[in-house]
């Protein structure tokens, strides 16, 4: 049932016109959004990237200045920020979900995605990036896979009620994953009682070429699709 991502201001709603991603710290939240938007036409915002330049400083020196309550305070402005706006791709930091306020935002202006992966996963993929000062909730973590798999449980309740829709990345590629991403939109949108589609349709003439590439692309991901599954 897709009945609650609708906006709640009562008949002749459409789907909201942002879309969150939402998920665990390092699932592709930031690389996915921006190809996502690109894709989709949308303009992209992080609001990892909101705090940085509202603070004028990286988030590990955030936390370190002032500590984990200011990021938060920063975040949720972010949040408000971004959700006041239409036409966005909204990747928002792995532990806003953990607020309320936030949660009762993104949902009210976004189609809220959430973006999962096994711990394996997630640690293979922020190893690079552990101590470019992004996420100082892993410096001087020892064993990365089980502060990550912990955070992922801790959080997991917290990113199911915050959801419309989750994607399991594990083991996608981006490519993969953006292609789910648009084809659980596709559905929510075709789904919703008078709702536009988010993702455009093809112009008259453009249909073939666009089934032949979507044929080819799926062919490719055909290995590793990630499945999307929706929530109420
Ligand atoms: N599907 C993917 N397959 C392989 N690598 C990926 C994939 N998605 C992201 N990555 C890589 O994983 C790393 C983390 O990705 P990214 O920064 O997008 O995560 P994030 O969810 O935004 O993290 P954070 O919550 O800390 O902001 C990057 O180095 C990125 O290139
Ligand atoms: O999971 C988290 O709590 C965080 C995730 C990152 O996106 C940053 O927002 C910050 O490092 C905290
Ligand atoms: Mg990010």
């Amino acid at each position: 049932m897709v009945g609650d991502v609708h906006r709640a201001d009562g008949p002749g709603q459409r789907l909201p016109d942002n879309v969150a991603l939402i998920g665990p710290m390092g699932v592709g939240k930031s690389t996915a959004g921006r190809k996502l938007a690109a894709r989709l036409g949308l303009v992209y915002v992080d609001t990892d990237e909101l705090v940085i330049e509202a603070a004028g400083r990286s988030v590990s020196e955030l936390f370190a200045a002032h500590g984990e309550g200011e990021f938060r305070r920063l975040e949720a402005d972010a949040i408000r920020a971004a959700c006041e706006r239409t036409g966005l791709v909204i990747s928002v930091g792995g532990g806003a979900i953990l607020r309320a306020e936030n949660v009762e935002r993104l949902r009210a202006n976004a189609v809220v995605v959430l973006l999962d992966g096994d711990p394996l996963t997630l640690a293979s993929r922020v190893g690079r990036g552990v101590r470019d000062g992004s996420r100082p909730l892993l410096e001087g973590v020892e064993d990365v896979a089980a502060r990550l798999a912990a955070l992922r449980d801790e959080r997991a309740d917290a990113h199911a009620g915050a959801a419309h829709v989750t994607i399991d990345t594990s083991g996608a590629s981006t490519r993969a994953t953006v292609g789910a991403i648009v084809e659980a939109l596709t559905g929510l949108a075709r789904e919703a009682a008078d709702g536009e589609p988010l993702v455009p349709e093809a112009a008259d003439g453009d249909e073939d070429a666009r089934a032949a590439a979507d044929r080819e692309r799926d062919a490719r991901a055909a290995a590793d699709r990630p499945r999307p599954e929706a929530h109420t």
